[in-house]
C-alpha cells in the first residue's frame, strides 16, 4: 500500500469510537458517524475493533486507520497492542493500522523492534502508524520505519500526563515535527476547526480529530462548562 496513493495529506481524518461504556457504543452508529464525516468532508476515518472497521468499510469508500483498544492486565499499553489485534484488522481490510509505538514493555513480552518486524513479515500490505507521546518515541519509531507518526498519546503517558497537544501553541507537536522526516499526523485533544489548521500550518501531513466531532458527550459537557462559568462570573445570568 503506497501512503500517497490515500489521499489523506493536508486532510481530516475523523476518529469514530465509542467504547463500551459509551451512550453511543454500537457499530451501526459509528458507521453512520462515518457517513456524516465524509459528508462533512473528511478524507479518512480512524475506527476501533475490527467490526466498527468493518461496518465503516461497508458504509464509507474512504481510507480506515483501524486500531483495537485492548487492555492486557495491568499494563498500561492499550491501542493495537500485540499481533493478535493486528491480525483482526488485517482481516477485515483497514489499510492502515495504527500500534502503540511508546518505549514501553508490551504485554506480550516483545519488543517495538521485534512487534514492527513481525507486522512487516505477516502484513506487508499494511501502513503502519505509530501512536507516540514524545519526540525521543518518535524518533524510535522513524527508526524502526513507520509509515507514519501520530501525537496521539501525547498526554498519556506517565511521561506526558497532564500535557494537551495544544499547550504552548502546540509546543510538542512541533517538537515532535522537528525531529522526524517521517510524516506526522496531529491527533489528541484538536478542539476547533482552527487548531486544526494551526497544525496543518506547522506541516502534519494531515489531521485526526475525534471527540470534538464524534463525542457528543464531550461537546455537551464544553457546553454546559462555559454556561457555569458565565454563571459564576456574571450576576445577571443565573
Ligand atoms: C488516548 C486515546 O485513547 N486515544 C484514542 C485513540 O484512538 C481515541 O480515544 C481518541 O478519540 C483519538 O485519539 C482522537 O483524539 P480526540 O478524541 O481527543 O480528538
Amino acid at each position: 500500500m503506497n501512503l500517497d496513493k490515500l489521499g489523506l495529506q493536508s486532510g481530516l481524518v475523523v476518529s469514530c469510537q465509542a467504547l463500551e461504556h459509551e451512550p453511543l457504543h454500537s457499530s451501526f452508529i459509528m458507521g453512520r458517524m462515518a457517513i456524516a464525516a465524509k459528508e462533512g468532508g473528511a478524507i479518512g476515518i480512524r475506527a476501533n475493533t475490527a467490526a466498527d472497521v468493518k461496518e465503516i468499510k461497508e458504509q464509507v469508500d474512504l481510507p480506515v486507520i483501524g486500531i483495537v483498544k485492548r487492555n492486557y492486565g495491568t499494563n498500561p499499553v492499550f491501542i493495537t497492542p500485540t499481533i493478535v489485534e493486528v491480525d483482526e484488522l488485517a482481516e477485515v481490510n483497514a489499510e492502515i493500522v495504527a500500534v502503540d509505538a511508546t518505549l514501553r514493555a508490551r504485554p506480550d513480552g516483545k519488543t517495538l523492534d521485534e512487534f514492527v518486524r513481525e507486522i512487516r513479515t505477516k502484513h506487508p500490505q499494511l501502513l503502519l502508524m505509530g501512536d507516540i507521546s514524545t519526540k525521543e518515541e518518535a524518533m524510535n519509531a522513524e527508526r524502526l520505519g513507520f509509515d507514519l507518526i501520530s501525537s496521539t498519546l501525547v498526554g498519556y503517558t506517565e511521561e506526558t500526563a497532564g500535557l494537551k497537544l495544544y499547550d504552548n501553541q502546540f509546543a510538542a507537536l512541533k517538537e515532535i515535527l522537528a525531529s522526524v522526516q517521517t510524516p506526522v499526523v496531529a491527533e489528541g485533544n484538536i478542539m476547533t476547526p482552527e487548531m486544526a489548521a494551526t497544525c496543518l500550518e506547522a506541516g502534519v501531513y494531515c489531521v485526526v480529530v475525534g471527540g470534538a466531532i464524534t463525542r457528543p458527550q464531550q461537546i455537551t459537557e464544553r457546553f454546559v462548562s462555559e454556561i457555569a462559568k458565565l454563571k459564576e462570573s456574571s450576576p445577571s445570568v443565573q
